[in-house]
C-alpha cells in the first residue's frame, strides 16, 4: 500500500500541489482526472522520487523507488540506442534476465534506434521496459494518448492483467471512458487540490463536475 500524506509541491512561488492525500492499495487501478496543468504529472513525479516535495509517500513494500516503473506522457530515449539496447539497459539496472526478443510484445523493430519510432512505439517500448523490470507501482501518464486502436486494446489488457497481479496502479487520461474501462477508483484534481475521490459506479460525478469547467459561451464570444 501507498500512503501519499500532506504531498505539497511548488515551483517558485507556484503551489502547483497543496496537502494532497491519498492512498493506493495493492490490485487496485487509481485514475487520476484533472484538466491541462492540474498537476497531475506533478503528483506523479513526486511519487515516483523524480521531485523534491513537502510530506511523505509511504510504502510498506520497501524502497519505493526500486520498483516503480513511470511511464512519461512522453517519453524520451538516448540517441543511438536501439529499441533492443533500451530494453537490456532497464532490465540490467533492475538485475533482471529475461529474453528481450521473446518479451516484444507489441512487435517492435527492436534493431531500430528508438529516438526514430513514432510517438506510439516509443510508448509501447518504454512500457514493455516497465513490464520487464517487473515493477510493483506503474505510473501512467496518459498512457493511451498516441496509441494506436490494437495496442490501446493490449494496454488495456495489460493494466488488467497487472491488478490481477496484485500491482498498484495509478493512470492519468483525457479520455474520460478510459477510467471507465480500466479504473476501480478516480480522483479528481482540479487547483492542485484533490476535490473528489469516487469508486467505480461513481465516476459519472466526477465527469459532471468537470464538465462544467466548460468554456461556457466564450468560443461565440471570439468567433462573433
Ligand atoms: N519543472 C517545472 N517548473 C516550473 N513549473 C512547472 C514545472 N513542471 C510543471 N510545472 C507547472 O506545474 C503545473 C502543473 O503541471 P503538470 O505537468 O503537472 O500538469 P498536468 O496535469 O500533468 O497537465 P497536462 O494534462 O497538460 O499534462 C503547470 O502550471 C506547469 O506549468
Amino acid at each position: 500500500m501507498i500512503q501519499v500524506q500532506s504531498l505539497s509541491k511548488s515551483y517558485g512561488k507556484h503551489a502547483v500541489l497543496q496537502n494532497i492525500n491519498l492512498t493506493f492499495k495493492r490490485g487496485e487501478v487509481n485514475g487520476i482526472a484533472g484538466e491541462n496543468g492540474a498537476g497531475k504529472t506533478t503528483l506523479f513525479k513526486c511519487i515516483a522520487a523524480l521531485e523534491t516535495y513537502e510530506g511523505q509517500v509511504q510504502y510498506d513494500g520497501g524502497v519505493l523507488k526500486n520498483v516503480t516503473g513511470f511511464l512519461p506522457a512522453t517519453p524520451f530515449f538516448m540517441s543511438r540506442l536501439t529499441g533492443y539496447e533500451y530494453l537490456k539497459l532497464v532490465s540490467n539496472a533492475r538485475g533482471v534476465d529475461k529474453n528481450i526478443n521473446e518479451s516484444n510484445l507489441f512487435d517492435l523493430p527492436l534493431q531500430e534506434y528508438a529516438e526514430n519510432y513514432s510517438t506510439g512505439m516509443q510508448k509501447k517500448l518504454a512500457l514493455t521496459g516497465l513490464l520487464l523490470q517487473q515493477n510493483e507501482l506503474f505510473i501512467l501518464d496518459e498512457p493511451f494518448n498516441g496509441v494506436d486502436i490494437h495496442s490501446n486494446i493490449i494496454i488495456r489488457e495489460i493494466i488488467e492483467r497487472l491488478k490481477q497481479l496484485n500491482k498498484i496502479v495509478i493512470m492519468s487520461s483525457h479520455i474520460f471512458s478510459m477510467f471507465n474501462e480500466s479504473c476501480d477508483y478516480l480522483h479528481h484534481l482540479k487547483g492542485g487540490v484533490i476535490k473528489q475521490s469516487v469508486s467505480k459506479g461513481q465516476f459519472a460525478k466526477v465527469e459532471e463536475e468537470m464538465k462544467g469547467e466548460g468554456i461556457g459561451n466564450r468560443i461565440t464570444q471570439l468567433l462573433g
